[in-house]
């Protein structure tokens, strides 16, 4: 449904690539929302090291905020490039962001760039669902010296509507896509608190007749994403474990910089951002892949903006413009990289040539 009141949109470069793929991204979302006859409030500012070193604060006070203001609104959302953990930890945890969705599947024209065989490619399509804003990212943590040694511990902490919500979450999307929910964990060896998981997995599951519901020790499953990506669909698991995972998922799919996000919170308030970081060592190059930040838009316009057949027409425009234009990281031998720019131009040019098609069919 299209939201009845206009989107706000607060784009948040970060540092390190994030400008440059958030700037690509930015271009994109204007250009869609251009064609769709869609409105929008896009305000930018800058956060993490620009912000710091201009004002001495990671999240700036009046950015912060902002960010409040956009949050109580019913289609307030972030667009996020990268950072270092200070001001992204603090945005998912002070906006209850707790639902991040990180969607994979490998694009037809990147077979090739795989590390995968491209058999074990076919028919795969995986939806990461990590808990963000708990367990021991945000457990209480103790430093101290014992018998002249140095100790330090980081406490893994789940409350049960922590793990309830996330759960739920996973079998509704498990539910509206191929009926199929792993969650994953490390029960034999944290015990307390992946036994809770399991428990409120077992009281949420039968509410979902249709999804078939299995679980997994995370280092199996590590071991699987790789060996047999296209048998799972929907995968749940802890904050941790679902960092590690989303990374296979980018080595699956041919590269971290392809992967995209949407974190929501409990209100609709929402963060997208790609799951790839700052990478210093290609900041600045004008060569960091926005494909993460474009697919986060498009993930943006099917929650924020509601606008699903818009989503998958730019997703249609990015099939096509890899088949052409693509970034050092998935150029593959031979062929000649394109910029960061060259990428959004032509995931824009894409863009047009599917809408044009789909004009000319009705
Ligand atoms: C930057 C870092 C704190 C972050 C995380 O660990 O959550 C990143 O790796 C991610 O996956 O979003």
């Amino acid at each position: 449904m299209t939201p009845t009141t206009k989107p706000t949109v607060l784009v948040l470069p970060g540092e390190g690539i994030g400008p440059e793929v958030v700037g690509a991204a930015r271009h994109v979302l204007e250009h869609v929302l251009d064609r769709a006859g869609l409105d929008a409030t896009i305000r930018e500012h800058a956060v993490g090291l620009p912000a710091y070193e201009r004002t001495g604060q990671w999240l700036p006070d009046p950015v912060r905020d902002e960010i409040d203001q956009v949050a109580a609104t019913p289609h307030g959302a972030v667009l996020f490039g990268a950072t270092a953990d200070e001001p992204i930890g603090e945005l998912r945890s002070r906006y209850d962001l707790f639902a991040n969705l990180r969607p994979a599947r490998p694009l037809r024209a990147l077979r090739d760039v795989s590390p995968l065989r491209p058999e074990r490619l076919d028919g795969v399509d995986l939806l990461l669902v990590r808990e963000l804003v708990s367990g021991v990212y945000y457990g209480r943590r103790r430093t101290g010296v014992d018998a002249g040694q140095r100790w330090a511990g980081q406490e893994m902490y789940y409350r049960e509507d922590e793990i309830r919500r996330i759960v739920r979450c996973a079998l509704e999307h498990a539910e509206a896509r191929r009926r199929r929910l792993t969650l994953v964990h490390k029960a034999n060896a944290i015990p307390d608190v992946f036994g809770l998981w399991l428990e409120v997995l077992a009281e949420e599951a039968p509410a979902f007749p249709d999804v078939e519901v299995r679980d997994m020790y995370a280092d199996t499953m590590a071991m699987q994403m790789v060996l047999r990506p296209a048998d799972f669909d929907v995968i749940v698991t802890s904050n941790l474990l679902g960092d590690v995972l989303s990374e296979i998922t980018g080595a699956v799919c041919g590269s971290l910089g392809l992967l995209p996000s949407a974190t929501l919170s409990p209100t609709g308030f929402a963060l997208y951002e790609p799951v790839g970081g700052t990478a210093p060592d290609i900041a600045g190059t004008g060569h960091a892949n926005p494909l993460g930040t474009i697919g986060s838009v498009e993930l943006m316009l099917r929650h924020t903006f509601g606008a699903p057949r818009w989503a998958d027409f730019l997703a249609d425009g990015v099939e096509r413009a890899v088949e052409s234009c693509r970034t050092p990281d998935i150029a593959g031998p031979g062929s000649a990289p394109c910029t960061t720019k060259e990428m959004a131009a032509a995931v824009c040019d894409a863009f047009d040539a599917v809408v044009a098609e789909e004009e000319t069919q009705r």
